[in-house]
Order: structure tokens, then C-alpha cells, then sequence
């Protein structure tokens, strides 16, 4: 797993190594990483190195001193270098001193525009981890000119480096360049960071346990379930699906056809789209109620029941059965206007819960916000249970304040039905045992790799995400 850490904890252990580096070293290290990015990023954009234009937007923190310093390693490969400085009398004077020595030029914020315009690369040295809120106006009018690719230093400024938001005037950079761990910005703004590059500077030993966590393929290809020689339908866990209804089977169909691609095992379902069901997934066993279904190791509940007395009913009794359950769609909505469904659940009992933002609104009494992480980590403890809160980037949070933060393959997955696909991921997941966490995390991984799948670069369905599922696993198991 990656780990992710907030801007407190990296700024804790950067304090602590910087108390046993000989001064300016973590610095120089940073730079030094920066400017070969920047390097690289000319050679692919403008052909070359030698010769290019490079100006740097300088803030008045250390941001802007690897700016700087970076400035100066690459004059050294023969690039024209311009810093603007936002706020000379700030600017880091070791960092300025060195431009200064290797032939670089440094003008101020009202000379910028004519440089900025002729710029090959802008490396942004605005601000970094002590940013808050958006740019100021002068950073965000001379940013609003740039057209050349930027790398940003740590991160792109005016975007929040705890929460990723980037609710005013920001910079979105082509590349970012971050030092010594990923922060949570890197994570949950990955339009505005670009493509994300972690230089070493000997922080990690100072570091700890990460806050936040993003899997990469071996984690999910280590846990995902595949049958061994002893197996049977059966032991690899069957997962129940309780979707849909006789005039909406979508939800039913799209939530059942997911699990059946998940895993090997078995299917059940039970509910009133029990024909159309069958129909299209033979392998599935189907019934019309929840109290005929068979034992299963897990249940999907929600999608498509409805919010009335039924859909309460089947709810109730599905919790009650000890076995971990996924509550989605109206499942969630229930347990929002009439709680006292949970009284069913034994404590033990594993619980996904997997809202969108207006899902949310209804179990919490308000919006997400920006603060992501914090809104899942709040209805995680709220609810004792796993909470997978929908988005861009999905972020799945544990009662026991375990983080995950999904990495998305683009926005394919905004399409009708296609929350209905990832739900049947994850309960074909609990099924096979893993851990609940572990399986929002692992599924919501899967769902958006199947989205990129099944999109190719042209808009896809609820239906192609289904059809993808097994493309995404090969990939997976391939590249672990
Ligand atoms: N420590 C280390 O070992 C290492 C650190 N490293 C580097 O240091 C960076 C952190 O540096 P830092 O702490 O100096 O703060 P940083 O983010 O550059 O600037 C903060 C200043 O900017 C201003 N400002 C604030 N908000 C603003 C806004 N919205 N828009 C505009 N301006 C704004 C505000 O100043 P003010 O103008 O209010 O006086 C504030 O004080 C880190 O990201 C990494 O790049 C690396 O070299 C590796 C080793
Ligand atoms: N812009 C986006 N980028 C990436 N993923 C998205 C985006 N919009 C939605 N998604 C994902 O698509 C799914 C939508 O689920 P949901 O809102 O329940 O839709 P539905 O009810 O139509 O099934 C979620 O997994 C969500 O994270
Ligand atoms: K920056």
C-alpha cells in the first residue's frame, strides 16, 4: 500500500530530520530531484534542454526556495531561467543568492507577465505544505497567464494540501513534484496535480503509520479471491443480492451480474426481479423473497428496493442474519430516516455503508464539504461501520480510523447504475472474507479500472463496467 501522510505529520518528521542534516541538505536534495523533472518535462514538451526558457513563480516560503535552487541546477544544463518573485523581500536568500551565482534572473511580479509568456515550462514554487486557501490575487493573476506546461513544486499552489480542495483561484500543473511522502493533496486532486513524482529525501524513516492509504495492485491482487484445488461453489463464499423490483430489475440485474464477474463462487438472489435475473445470469439462484434465499456469507441490500415498508422489512431481516452486509442506494436512505433498522444488527456484524454526497447528506444531517476524509471518518464512527463515500476520488473510511483513498481512471464511472456494479463488487468481497475495509478499498479500485476498460477513451455503461470486470482483474493479477 501507499502510504499518504497530512501536512502536520510530515512537517513533524521533517523537523526531525532536518535536526540531524546539516542545514540546507533536504533542500538541495528536493531541488536537485525538481530539476530533473523539469528537465525531463522540456526534453518531452519542448524538444530539448539546452536553450529553453524555464521561469519560476516564487512564493515567500521554502516552496519557493526549491524553486529556486532548482533554477540553479538547471542553468547548469544550459536553460534560461527567470524567477518572478512574488514577494522580493521574503524571497528564500540562499535559494535567490544561488539562482543569482549560476547566471539566472530574478524580476518582480510586475515584469512577469512578458516573461511568463514566453516561457517553455513555469515551475510553480508559489506556495507549498503552510498554504492556506486559494492563491492571492497576484499569484492567481500572474498563474492565469501561463500556457506553458507547469511543474508544481510539492503541489499545486491554491489547492489545499490536506483536503485536495481547490475551491479558488489555483494552479493545475501537468506534473507535480513532491518530496520525501505523498501528502493527501496528491491523492484527492489528481486533476490539479497532473502526473505525480516522489523524490526521496530521507524522510520516510522519520515518518510512522501513514494517515491515509491508497492500494496498489499487489494488495488488491493479494487479497482478491481465487479458488485453490480444495475449493468448491460454496467455500469461496456465496453472496446474496437483495436489488431491484418488478418495474425497476436494473439495479438487480447490473448488482448480480457485477458479483457473478467478481468472484468464482456462487450467486444469490432474492427479490422481485428474480425472472429478469435469471434470464440474463443463468448461474444465479434466484428466489423471490430475502427470507427464502439460502445461507449466504454476505448480502448486498438496497438498490432498487424502494424506501417503504418492504424495502424496510427486507433490510431488517437481512441485517439480523449475523453475515456482513453492503448497504446501498435506498438501504442507506432507510437507515437515515429510520435508524432503529440497525437495532437488527449484531455489534459484530461487519457493515459497508456506500453513499454519494446526497446519501450522505441524509445519514449526517449535511454535506460532505471539503474535508473528504473527515466526513467519512465522522459516519464511520457514527455508524460503526465501513463507509465508502462516493466521488471523484472515493474514499473509504473504517470505524478504526483506517483511510483509504481511491486512485481514479478517469470520470467514465459517472454513469447510471454504475454505483449498482460496485456494490456487487463489494459484497462479493465480504463474501470471500476479507476484511470490510479492505473490500471497499479493493472494490472501488476494481470498479474504476473496469470504467477505463470498458471506456477507451468513448463513454460506457453500467452494463460494459459489469462486462469489464474480469479485463480489470487480468490487468491487476498481471501487473502486481
Ligand atoms: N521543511 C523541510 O525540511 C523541507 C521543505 N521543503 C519545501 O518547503 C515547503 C514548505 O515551506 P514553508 O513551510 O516555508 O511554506 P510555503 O508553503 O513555502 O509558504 C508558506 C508562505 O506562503 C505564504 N502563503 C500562504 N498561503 C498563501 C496563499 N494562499 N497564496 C500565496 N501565498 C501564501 C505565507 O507567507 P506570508 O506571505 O503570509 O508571509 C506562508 O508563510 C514544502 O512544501 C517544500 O516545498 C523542501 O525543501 C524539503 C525540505
Ligand atoms: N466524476 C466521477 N469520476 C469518477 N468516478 C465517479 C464520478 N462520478 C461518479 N463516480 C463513481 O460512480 C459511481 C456512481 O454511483 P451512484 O452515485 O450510486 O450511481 P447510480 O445510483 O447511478 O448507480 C460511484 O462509484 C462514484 O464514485
Ligand atoms: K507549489
Amino acid at each position: 500500500m501507499q502510504g499518504i501522510w497530512t501536512t502536520a505529520r510530515i512537517r513533524a518528521a521533517e523537523d526531525r530530520l532536518l535536526a540531524v542534516t546539516p542545514d540546507g541538505e533536504l533542500m538541495r536534495r528536493a531541488a536537485f530531484g525538481l530539476a530533473t523533472q523539469v528537465s525531463a518535462v522540456l526534453a518531452e514538451g519542448a524538444g530539448g534542454v539546452s536553450g529553453r526558457r524555464a521561469v519560476l513563480l516564487v512564493g515567500s516560503g521554502n516552496n519557493g526556495g526549491d524553486a529556486l535552487w532548482a533554477g540553479a541546477f538547471l542553468r547548469r544544463r544550459g536553460v534560461a531561467v527567470t524567477a518572478v518573485l512574488l514577494d522580493p523581500a521574503k524571497t528564500h536568500a540562499a535559494g535567490l543568492a544561488a539562482l543569482r551565482r549560476s547566471g539566472g534572473r530574478a524580476v518582480s511580479s510586475v515584469d512577469g507577465p512578458q516573461w511568463i509568456s514566453r516561457a517553455d515550462v513555469v515551475v510553480d514554487g508559489i506556495v507549498g505544505i503552510s498554504a492556506r486557501g486559494p492563491l492571492r490575487p497576484e499569484a492567481a493573476r500572474l498563474a492565469g497567464l501561463v500556457e506553458a506546461p507547469v511543474v508544481a513544486v510539492d503541489l499545486p499552489s491554491g489547492v489545499d494540501p490536506d483536503t485536495g480542495a481547490a475551491d479558488g483561484p489555483h494552479v493545475t500543473a501537468t506534473r507535480t513534484v513532491t518530496f520525501g511522502a505523498l501528502k493527501p493533496v496528491h491523492a484527492l486532486a489528481p486533476q490539479e496535480c497532473g502526473e505525480v513524482v516522489l523524490v526521496d529525501i530521507g524522510l520516510r524513516p522519520s515518518l510512522g503509520e501513514p494517515d491515509l492509504y491508497r492500494l496498489e495492485p499487489a494488495d488488491i491482487a493479494a487479497v482478491w479471491p481465487v479458488p485453490g484445488p480444495g475449493d468448491d461453489k460454496y467455500s469461496q463464499g456465496v453472496v446474496g443480492i437483495a436489488a431491484g423490483s418488478a418495474t425497476y430489475p436494473g439495479a438487480a440485474v447490473l448488482a448480480s451480474g457485477s458479483a457473478v464477474q467478481a468472484t468464482a463462487g456462487m450467486v444469490r438472489y432474492a427479490g422481485h426481479a428474480a425472472d429478469v435475473v435469471r434470464a440474463r445470469w443463468p448461474e444465479i439462484v434466484a428466489t423471490g423473497s430475502v427470507t427464502d434465499a439460502g445461507r449466504v456469507q454476505a448480502w448486498v441490500v438496497g438498490p432498487g428496493i424502494g424506501t417503504g415498508a418492504e424495502g424496510r422489512e427486507v433490510l431488517r431481516h437481512i441485517l439480523g442474519q449475523d453475515v456482513p452486509v453492503c448497504a446501498d442506494a435506498d438501504a442507506t436512505t432507510i437507515i437515515a430516516h429510520t435508524p432503529e433498522v440497525l437495532d437488527a444488527r449484531d455489534p459484530d456484524t461487519p457493515l459497508v455503508l456506500t453513499p454519494h454526497a446526497g446519501e450522505y447528506e441524509r445519514l449526517m444531517g449535511r454535506r460532505p464539504g471539503v474535508d473528504r476524509v473527515a466526513a467519512a471518518r465522522e459516519a464511520a464512527a457514527k455508524y460503526d461501520a465501513v463507509v465508502l463515500l462516493k466521488g471523484h476520488c472515493t474514499v473509504v473510511a473504517a470505524p478504526d480510523g483506517r483511510v483509504a483513498v481511491n486512485q481514479p481512471h478517469g470520470s467514465w464511472l459517472a454513469t447510471a447504475g454504475s454505483g449498482d456494479v460496485l456494490t456487487g463488487l463489494v459484497g462479493s468481497l465480504l463474501a470471500a472474507g476479507l476484511d470490510p475495509w479492505l473490500a471497499a478499498a479493493a472494490a472501488a479500485q476494481v470498479h474504476s479500472l473496469a470504467g477505463a476498460l470498458a471506456a477507451e477513451d468513448v463513454p460506457t455503461s453500467a452494463s460494459g463496467l459489469v462486462a469489464a470486470i474480469p479485463a480489470a482483474l487480468r490487468l491487476i493479477r498481471a501487473v502486481a
